[in-house]
């Protein structure tokens, strides 16, 4: 790191600003407007980023201006944000990385330009050449104008190469080192034949369309001269048998027209909503198998934006854009040689404001990609916090804090509002510039054109139909920035599921199975020492014993390390030293979910699900009779409170359990895994919402319900566990202060016995 930050030290300092997003351990999001709209910028500073022991992975959005760095859990936060401000610094003095020597210089970056230009160069050298050549042999008035045409070719090569560059930057970003095939083709993956289907029913609609034009042209033709000489070689030889054919021929193409073109939007749509679909469930599965440390790392609404608004972005783009590239390439593709081939004279006028369009439509998105990023960024956080603030409403209230929320939901609405305005302002003025440029060409072409039919180097039957046919093609040049910009956020969305996507998931055991009905239920500890990333050590050196088919509790000080015991066993995470046993099998070889298929396990805050109650009882044990249902709920207490619901067991306890008390759910989640009916049962704090007179009936229960198997509850409130057969008390630093019965630690005078005094009301010896 040493290099960068000293480098950084001898700089004028930039303020750029640069903002942390979230900082989780071992890895921060930072918003840096630095690389806002300037790929090569991001390029270079996520290179140099990677390049500081320590950080190891650093990527930069130049669409959204967002900074992913992953590092060492070893490097402190504060480090690797100074770290990241340096770096602003710095590569704001030399946005091209060009300051620094050349073994220093990122070593992936500059590889693509080699083919960027193999696709578009040919093209200005073969539009220059021809048209040069044609003017230097033969120096006529026609020359001139393919000349005119090459320079227009040649233009429109020149803007388009621009746009590659950055699509090419884009996708090598998306793709990532090692990764063959471009990211559209991995997106449309197994959906090539509705593609290919697609983009032939395209075609034809756009030859339809153009041949429609064409007799468009005709038309005006037969109206002014009398006839037109194509429909006379097909034998229509009168001028009303020319219009009656020429009405015919129209309803043929009207109908082709619309035929094809509902027909290819449907599979354009098909193909966009097959790609969402599927790219949504391979996502979710993925996620589902997610390490827990992982999905906890993650922020949820950042997952569910991939599920939701990137997978969607990707169908989308198949829905609309391709379709609309797609289209305009045909066009072009029929419509120049056309013009090359039968009026080369105003060929050029025609064209003339393909690049102009062209690059106004990038410079326009360019203009606006920034401005998307940022009102996009302002209405993400506008949501957030409407979310958060609707979800705290009964805090919200009790602090009385009404008018400072709507403050604040007013400020991040203002910014909403405000970021709109620009990008509107810039929109209406982009359309109402191309809307010049095509009128203008239509006029020139129209002057021009005209010129030539009187001065008879035009026929008059080759100028009619052709005149309206480029008008076509510049109404759809004017998407062109849209399409470009609609590829770089898919790309971008793609980059995000498959970086979600390359997010490591459970691996199973290589033990082989786990008998859950044969399971004994004996848990060992064995020295284990665990850490959370970034924190110290939650355990260290713990062991101790769960004896099958007993009561074991663990009590103690809050954040001794009780529920990550639990976790461990769960294989929620893995121990970094030491081993956990179940029935003298370390965990870790046990496939996970017989593992989990043989604890039943009630969490600190049980999650319930929107829907009944009797389906949040069977809640993994879907095959469940319903007096199964009502068994459980009993044994848990439930039952009573149950069947004074309106619905009793069919009562909708909505998001969350939100319509029950929190004594409520907890009885709920009890009755779900005394239900699982698993040989190990773990309770984390599982009925410490409940009263004191309820407790004692669960309790009741409980003993007869752990009779056949081991039972391991976590608690603060000792009288949960006094029956217990075993007492753990943990102390801080995860290590066990004190074990023994109930009355044996009370006879030890240490601090359990202080504890229950403390809880019994009694004043400490
Ligand atoms: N996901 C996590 N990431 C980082 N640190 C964590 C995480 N979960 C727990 N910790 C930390 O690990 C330590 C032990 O936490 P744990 O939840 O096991 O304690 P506990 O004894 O169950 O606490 P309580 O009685 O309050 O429930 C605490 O210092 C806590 O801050």
């Amino acid at each position: 790191m040493s290099s960068l930050l000293d480098a950084a030290a001898g700089f004028r300092s930039v303020e750029w600003d640069a903002r942390p997003r979230s900082v989780t351990p071992g890895r921060q999001r930072w918003d840096v407007k630095l690389v806002l709209g300037r790929p090569r910028t991001a390029e270079v500073f996520a290179a140099a980023l990677r390049r500081i022991p320590g950080i190891t992975e650093a990527r930069a959005n130049p669409v959204t201006g967002g900074v992913l760095v992953r590092h060492d859990a070893r490097l402190r936060a504060t480090d690797v944000g100074r770290i990241v401000r340096r770096a602003v610094t710095l590569v704001a003095e030399d946005p091209t990385g060009a300051g620094r020597p050349a073994s220093a210089r990122p070593v992936a970056a500059p590889a693509p330009r080699a083919d960027r230009g193999l696709v578009v160069r040919p093209v200005l050298a073969v539009g220059g050449g021809v048209a040069a050549g044609i003017a230097l042999i033969k120096g006529s008035a026609l020359s001139r104008q393919l000349v005119a045409v090459g320079g227009v070719a040649a233009a429109t090569a020149a803007v388009l190469r621009k746009a590659w560059r950055g699509t090419v930057d884009a996708s090598q970003e998306a793709a990532g080192p090692g990764v063959e095939r471009h990211p559209l083709v991995e997106i449309v993956g197994p959906h090539r034949r509705r593609l290919c289907g697609a983009v032939a029913l395209s075609i034809a609609c756009q030859a339809s369309e153009m041949a429609l034009g064409t007799l468009l042209g005709w038309t005006g033709l037969v109206l002014i001269k009398g006839q037109a000489a194509p429909l006379v070689r097909l034998g229509l030889t009168t001028a009303s048998a020319q219009l009656f054919g020429l009405a015919g021929l129209m309803t043929a193409a009207c109908a082709a027209v619309a035929g094809l073109s509902y027909a290819s939007n449907l599979q354009w749509r098909r193909l966009g909503q097959d790609i969402e679909h599927d790219w949504r469930n391979r996502t979710y599965a993925h996620v589902q198998h997610l390490e827990l440390r992982h999905l906890e790392g993650e922020r949820t609404t950042r997952i569910a934006g991939a599920l939701t608004d990137d997978v969607r972005q990707m169908g989308t783009f198949f829905a609309t854009s391709a379709n609309d590239l797609l289209q305009l390439g045909t066009s072009l593709a029929l419509l120049v040689p056309l013009f090359l081939l039968l009026a080369p004279q105003i060929a050029w006028i025609a064209f003339l404001p393909i690049p102009v369009i062209a690059w106004l439509s990038f410079h326009y998105q360019d203009k606006v990609a920034a401005d998307y990023a940022v009102s996009g960024e302002y209405r993400a956080r506008l949501h957030s916090q409407l979310v958060n603030t609707l979800e705290a409403g009964a805090t919200v209230k009790s602090f009385c804090t009404e008018d400072y929320e709507a403050e604040r939901i007013d400020r991040l609405s203002g910014e909403v509002q405000d970021s709109s305005r620009r990008t509107d302002r810039s929109t209406i003025r982009h359309a109402e510039i191309v809307r010049v440029c095509t009128t203008g060409s239509m006029a020139g072409t129209l002057l021009i054109g005209g010129r030539a039919v009187l001065d008879g180097s035009l026929p008059f039957e080759v100028f009619s139909p052709l005149i309206g046919l480029p008008q076509m093609v510049m109404l759809r040049m004017n998407r062109l920035g849209g399409i470009v910009d609609q590829y770089q956020r898919t790309i971008t969305a793609y980059d995000r599921v498959q970086r979600l996507r390359a997010l490591p998931v459970e691996t199973d055991g290589t033990g082989g199975p786990l008998d859950a009905e044969k399971a004994r239920g004996e848990i060992v500890l064995d020295n284990v020492t665990f850490a959370y990333p970034d924190r110290p050590p939650a355990l260290e050196d713990l062991s101790l014993t769960i004896p099958a088919g007993q009561i074991t509790a663990l009590v103690g000080a809050t954040g001794s390390g009780k529920t990550t015991i639990a976790k461990l066993l769960m294989r929620f995470q893995n121990a970094d030293i030491g081993s956990v046993l179940l029935d003298g099998r370390d965990v870790r070889e046990l496939s996970r979910h017989d593992l989990r298929h043989a604890i039943g396990f009630v969490a600190q805050d049980p999650f319930l699900f929107d829907g009944t109650v009797a389906d949040n009882i069977r809640y993994g044990s879907f095959g469940a009779s319903g007096e199964a249902v009502v068994e459980a709920a009993m044994k848990a207490e439930a039952h009573t409170f149950v069947a004074t619901l309106p619905d009793g067991y069919d009562t909708v306890i909505g998001e969350r359990g939100a319509a029950l008390s929190g004594g409520q759910r907890q009885r709920i989640a009890l009755a779900r895994a005394i239900l699982k009916d698993a040989p190990v049962v773990i309770l984390d704090e599982a009925t410490s919402a409940v009263d004191n007179e309820t407790e004692a009936a669960i309790q009741r229960a409980l003993r007869v319900f752990a009779a056949d198997r081991t039972m391991l509850i976590i608690a603060h409130r000792l009288s949960t566990v006094r029956h217990a057969d075993r007492i753990y008390v943990m102390d801080k630093g995860g290590v066990v202060a004190e074990q023994g019965t109930h009355d044996e630690l009370l006879a030890q005078h240490g601090l359990y016995a202080s504890l229950w005094q403390l809880q019994a009301g009694e004043p400490a010896a």
